[in-house]
């Protein structure tokens, strides 16, 4: 596989069943296409080189191959590593122990699951490849509910599974190759956050819009909604900062605490999801009350399993008192964004209004997007000329504006030929 050559995937909306998704419950996201984490892997200077270049985090860290010794060699430890690359379900408890002291120095560090994610992932997908550099940079908001964690997942597991030589196609990435990439990233999204129910890395890797269920036995199940409708929507980033492993590990909390109190609100959610899904399947006059109905709904129950936040609250009640919409905690909830769907005869004034007290008197930032679209995609060395390399190169650095990245790189709408 010659270098570079650059990788992406989108952020995602959940509309409904977050939380309740952890616990096998059904959900239905929809990718966020213009809002994505691009991967850039490239030659290092040093041969024996591994490094991690996360400038929106400002997070760098470089090892040397050799590092990475002591796990891979032996004849108990191939064993070992043999067993946590087929069983993917579970974490290797030999691989995590082994990285926890290789990155004893970064244990008390921000960045902690950051690196330990990238290792894991290298140690079982690439770990001959060295002299190699992985640049990552994004347009998502990080820990807002966007599923930023995801889409990092899912372009590393893509790029690693190129850099190993598991993935070829150069013209579109077969149902194979998307299989395997969303059980890496789901391996990546278990090394950040614990109990993950997989719906983010699913639709970063597949994109569109999905109804999703994680089977008791671990096997994903999804159905692509066909046309997904363009509902009128608006995403609202409260800049309230939040982490998902941290929120999905209190509502662990509670259901253990108080199971039947807790359990039906979970059963609950995921009744809302099917019926949520059916709605946009065949979405009309007549069922958008409806929609609109269970969105509040929904939203109501994730108030009670305490994952709002009273900066989410402010947007709900607005929303409410200027009668624009239906809103709703969006992600893990706790801060991040929050989903307003319009209502279809919602008086622009109102909405103005909405946006600017918003904007104005919070702090918050608004989005408008579109929901739905491009899943992972590779843009191989063969694809980009000499020119735009120099380009690209730049807009990998750390004090470059984010909005440039898109009008290079946005796959769909720039000239790059991505294989998606
Ligand atoms: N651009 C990025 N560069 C490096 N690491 C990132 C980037 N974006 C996300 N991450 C990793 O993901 C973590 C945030 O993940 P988290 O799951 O808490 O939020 P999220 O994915 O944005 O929201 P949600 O899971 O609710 O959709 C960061 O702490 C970091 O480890
Ligand atoms: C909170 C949660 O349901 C959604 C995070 O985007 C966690 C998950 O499903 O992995
Ligand atoms: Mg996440």
């Amino acid at each position: 596989m010659s270098l570079p050559f650059i990788t992406s995937a989108p952020g995602k909306v959940i509309i409904f069943g977050e939380h309740s998704a952890v616990y096998n419950e059904p959900a239905v996201a929809a990718s966020v296409s213009s809002l994505r984490t691009y991967l850039l892997v490239s030659q290092h200077e040093d041969p024996e080189a591994v490094e991690l270049d996360f400038p929106d985090i400002q997070f760098k860290h470089k090892w040397s191959h050799s590092e990475f010794g002591c796990i891979l060699k032996g004849e108990t430890n191939s064993r070992a590593l043999e067993m946590a690359r087929t069983n993917t379900r579970e974490l290797s408890q030999f691989l995590v122990e082994s990285l926890e002291s290789l990155h004893s120095d970064l244990k008390k560090s921000l960045f902690y699951h950051a690196a330990f994610s990238f290792s894991y992932l290298y140690i079982c997908l690439c770990p001959q490849v060295k002299g190699v550099r992985f640049s990552i940079r994004s347009t998502l908001p990080i820990g807002a509910g966007l599923g930023s964690s995801a889409s990092v997942s899912v372009a590393l597991a893509l790029a690693m599974n190129r850099l190993s030589g598991a993935i070829t196609s150069d013209r579109e990435l077969s149902i194979e190759d998307k299989k395997l990439v969303e059980e890496w990233s789901f391996v990546g999204e278990k090394c950040i956050l614990g109990t993950p129910s997989g719906i983010d890395n699913a639709v970063a890797t597949h994109g569109n819009a999905v109804l999703f269920k994680r089977e008791m036995d671990g096997t994903t199940n999804f159905e692509f909604v066909d046309d997904f409708p363009q509902i009128p929507m608006l995403l609202t980033y409260t800049k309230i900062p939040r982490s998902t492993k941290t929120l999905v590990s209190n509502v662990r909390e509670l259901v253990s605490k108080h199971p039947n109190i807790v359990k039906p609100i979970l059963v609950a959610m995921g009744q809302l999801a099917t019926r949520g899904a059916e709605i946009l399947d065949s979405l009309s006059d007549e069922n958008y009350h409806e929609l609109l109905e269970l969105v509040r709904v929904n939203h109501g129950l994730l108030v009670g399993l305490g994952v709002s936040h009273p900066g989410l609250e402010a947007v709900r009640s607005l929303s409410d008192s200027l009668e624009i919409g239906s809103t709703k905690l969006t992600g893990a909830g706790g801060g991040g964004c929050a989903l307003t769907i319009l209502k279809k005869d919602a008086k622009q004034s109102a909405v103005k209004q909405f946006k600017d007290t918003l904007e104005n008197e919070h702090g918050y930032a608004l989005y408008q997007t579109q929901l739905g679209g491009i899943g992972c995609s590779i843009l191989p060395r063969e694809a980009i000329s000499d020119q735009d390399l120099k380009k690209i190169r730049i807009l990998f650095t750390e004090d470059f504006d984010s909005k440039h990245l898109d009008q290079v790189l946005l796959p769909g709408e720039c000239t790059l030929p991505w294989i998606t």
